[in-house]
């Protein structure tokens, strides 16, 4: 009998338990109703054809049974029939539709006798043929259970009052407020690990074409902290792509334009980029910018050596930026901005960093009108917000040229081949190359995405290890026995340095610079059993994932406390694979883990065997976005400077300068020169 039926898919993709509609061709039914008449002499009284659409193997099969038999029975020759041992509900196909094709489902089958008034009013032809379909009663899938619920206001519920308090508390950071209020490490999640939240506001959702939105995509999102959570979005990639759609995104794109980092996985350029850039960081590529990163990290050195030993050293998160900005453009960009030297100097950051911050600054609202002027803002006749606007404007032509400039000087070859803009240029995916014009967007997004991040990692990591002398001494052990008496690490070392990777790891857990990561829903579905609407946003609470009771408790203890030993291969294999995500997953993933990896170990272990450095005293650690950055960091950090006894550049308890070396020595004259040109083109 050849199977010719199907679930219809409805509500967006969900065959919805017994509402199930069948479509059976009349090809089917001619060969059940022949089927039945060469079995005419038979005893049997029911002849019931049966079918079970969840059983997709499962063809049409004919079904036998004496008149006494009762709906046990039934089931057991239909079990043994579709060669399933399941417990089904029966529905009779009721009624053809006009066009003959679609046959409807009847009240469900309680007992065979009810056959009997069936058979009655069918006509004289299908007497001894009952067409049955199987369905299991499933439930109705609820929606995502809602969150804390609204203060009732005076019998009432203002969702805007209801709504942000989730996100306040003592962290100046919402996503952290959200995790402690809604996600508490201590106990049972009160509303589950998965909460539908509103917004507080509405946020018109693009990218859906003419499809009609539910109206709960434009206030709520979905909040998880579940790794199964994130398990079932990476296994249906299709159904929660990334999309770059609400109105604060599309605002930064103004800015960042369609880089990598900011764009929706649908567009062009999206799709084109991420088939080539990350080439340029997988592990090979990475090793072959050792000799940059090793640079940045000698130059930091070298400008630490010079304070005095007991030296408060404030603004490290400034030094930590410079450091890294210069890594990721010198590997990708093929220039030396020297940020760490102007910073030794007292000069301010290279023309880049400075457009970069103030066009990120202005579309991401961390940069306004009060902040630029001051009182001076409410001067009569002084138009505060078109002066500012003028300046972005002007910010954002400026950035567009620097980048112009930087994609001329590849291309007449008087920057790194071994560049990423180097790549765009040259290579191509699928016979498909970069849009000249997505140049922009995905230079932009580099820095946005590649320096910030690293560094406010670094920050928490100096600190933790300050404030825990033990894992520091763990740490610094591990450095001496790889280096092996040299005063910094060489590629080869890199990747032995375990459990500095694993001190790296372990403050990128508690203080993940990425605090939410998003997905959207394609289309109506189930997400955890629970029903999802298209347009809404998934938003996985890194912070709340990263201290989720259920995977990082146990044997370390209480999951906000600092332990690298987490980390270990053996707790790693033991720990749900989806309980730890700062660098995103699938393909939106971060293409520079390994980047920001290497980098990281190369700066950890020579800062480490360089200097010991103590905590401020009564230092408490807060994540903060402070000077309008993107990332949380550590907010005022400094650090009291040692020279690391016994290290190399110990010497009666006073810093010496680092350049040691000739190669040393010309690297920080040559720095000097290109900040004195730059100096000069400006003025
Ligand atoms: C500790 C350092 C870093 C962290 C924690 C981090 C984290 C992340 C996260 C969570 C995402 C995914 C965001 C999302 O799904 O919405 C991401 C994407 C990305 N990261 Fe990183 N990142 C780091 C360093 C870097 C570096 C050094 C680079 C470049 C050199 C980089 C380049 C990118 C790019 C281009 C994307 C966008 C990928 C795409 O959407 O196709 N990141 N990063």
């Amino acid at each position: 009998m050849a199977e010719s039926s199907q679930m219809l898919k409805l509500a967006g993709g969900m065959a919805v338990g017994a509402t199930a509609v069948m479509v059976a061709s009349s090809a089917l039914k001619q060969s059940l109703r022949d089927s039945v008449r060469c079995d005419a002499s038979s005893s049997f009284e029911y002849h019931l054809a049966v079918h079970c659409p969840e059983i997709t193997a499962a063809t049409w099969q004919l079904v036998k049974l004496p008149k006494a038999a009762s709906v046990v029975d039934l089931r057991q020759a239909t079990c043994a029939a579709l060669g399933a041992d399941v417990d089904f509900s029966f529905y009779p196909v009721e009624r053809e539709t006009v066009d003959g094709a679609c046959l409807k489902l009847g009240e469900e089958l309680k007992e065979i006798g009810c056959l009997e008034l069936l058979l009655a009013t069918l006509p004289p032809d299908h007497l001894r043929v009952i067409q049955l379909v199987f369905a299991r009663e499933v439930p109705r899938p609820a929606d995502v259970p809602s969150g804390p619920t609204a203060f009732p206001i005076c019998g009432t519920c203002l969702p805007i009052l209801g709504t942000t308090y989730q996100s306040k508390g003592p962290y100046p950071i919402p996503e952290y407020n959200f995790a402690q209020n809604v996600f508490p490490t201590s106990g049972k999640y009160p509303w589950g690990s998965t909460v539908r939240s509103h917004e507080g506001r509405k946020q018109s959702v693009g990218e859906f074409g003419a499809a009609v939105i539910h109206r709960d995509a434009q206030y709520f999102e979905i909040m998880t902290a579940d790794a199964n959570i994130v398990q079932e979005m990476i296994s249906r990639p299709a159904d929660f792509p990334k999309l770059w759609n609400r109105d604060v995104e599309v605002g930064l794109q103004d800015f960042t334009a369609n880089g990598l980092f900011t764009s929706s996985e649908k567009s062009e350029d999206w799709k084109t980029g991420h088939s080539l850039l990350p080439r340029g960081f997988n592990q090979i590529k990475v090793k072959g910018f050792a000799p940059q990163i090793l640079a940045k990290t000698r130059a930091f050195v070298a400008e630490w050596s010079k304070f005095e030993a007991g030296q408060l050293v404030e603004g490290v998160n400034e030094w930590l930026t410079a450091m890294t900005a210069d890594a990721v453009v010198s590997c990708s960009m093929g220039m030396d901005m020297c940020n760490v030297e102007r910073l030794g100097l007292k000069q301010p950051p290279h023309k880049f960093v400075e457009t970069f911050r103030f066009g990120l600054g202005v579309s991401i609202g961390s940069i306004t009108t009060q902040s630029e002027y001051g009182l001076k803002r409410f001067l009569p006749f002084f138009d505060a917000e078109g002066q500012l606007q003028e300046k972005y404007e002007a910010t954002k032509k400026e950035m567009q040229r620097q980048v112009e400039d930087l994609v001329e000087a590849t291309r007449r070859g008087e920057l790194s081949e071994n560049s990423i803009i180097a790549a765009m240029l040259n290579d191509s995916a699928d016979g498909k190359k970069v849009r000249f014009g997505a140049l922009y967007g995905h230079v932009v997004n580099l820095m946005i995405a590649g320096h910030e991040t690293t560094a406010a990692t670094l920050g928490f990591t100096m600190q933790l290890l300050a404030e825990h002398p033990e894992f520091e001494q763990r740490a610094l052990e591990e450095v001496r026995q790889v280096l092996q008496g040299k005063s910094e690490p060489s590629v080869e070392d890199v990747p032995k340095l375990q459990f500095v990777e694993q001190c790296f790891r372990e403050a990128l857990r508690l203080y993940s610079p990425v605090t939410s990561i998003t997905r959207d829903v394609a289309y109506d579905t189930l997400l955890g059993g629970h029903r999802v609407y298209q347009g809404e946003r998934i938003n996985l609470v890194t912070r709340a994932l990263h201290t989720n009771p259920e995977y990082w408790g146990g044997e370390f203890g209480d999951p906000l406390s600092f332990n690298p030993d987490r980390f270990s291969p053996e707790a790693v294999r033991q720990r749900h694979p989806n309980a730890y995500h700062p660098w995103g997953f699938a393909t939106r993933a971060c293409i520079g883990s390994q980047f920001a990896l290497f980098e990281a170990k190369t700066f950890l272990a020579s800062m480490l065997i360089h200097f010991q450095l103590k905590g401020v005293p009564g230092y408490k650690m807060v994540a903060n976005c402070e000077g309008g950055g993107a990332a949380p960091s550590p907010e005022k950090l400094a650090f009291h400077i040692f020279p690391r006894p016994g290290g190399p550049v110990w010497s009666d308890g006073t810093m010496k300068p680092l350049c040691v070396s000739d190669t040393e020595a010309t690297e920080a004259t040559e720095a000097e020169d290109v900040i004195q040109d730059d100096a000069s083109d400006s003025s």
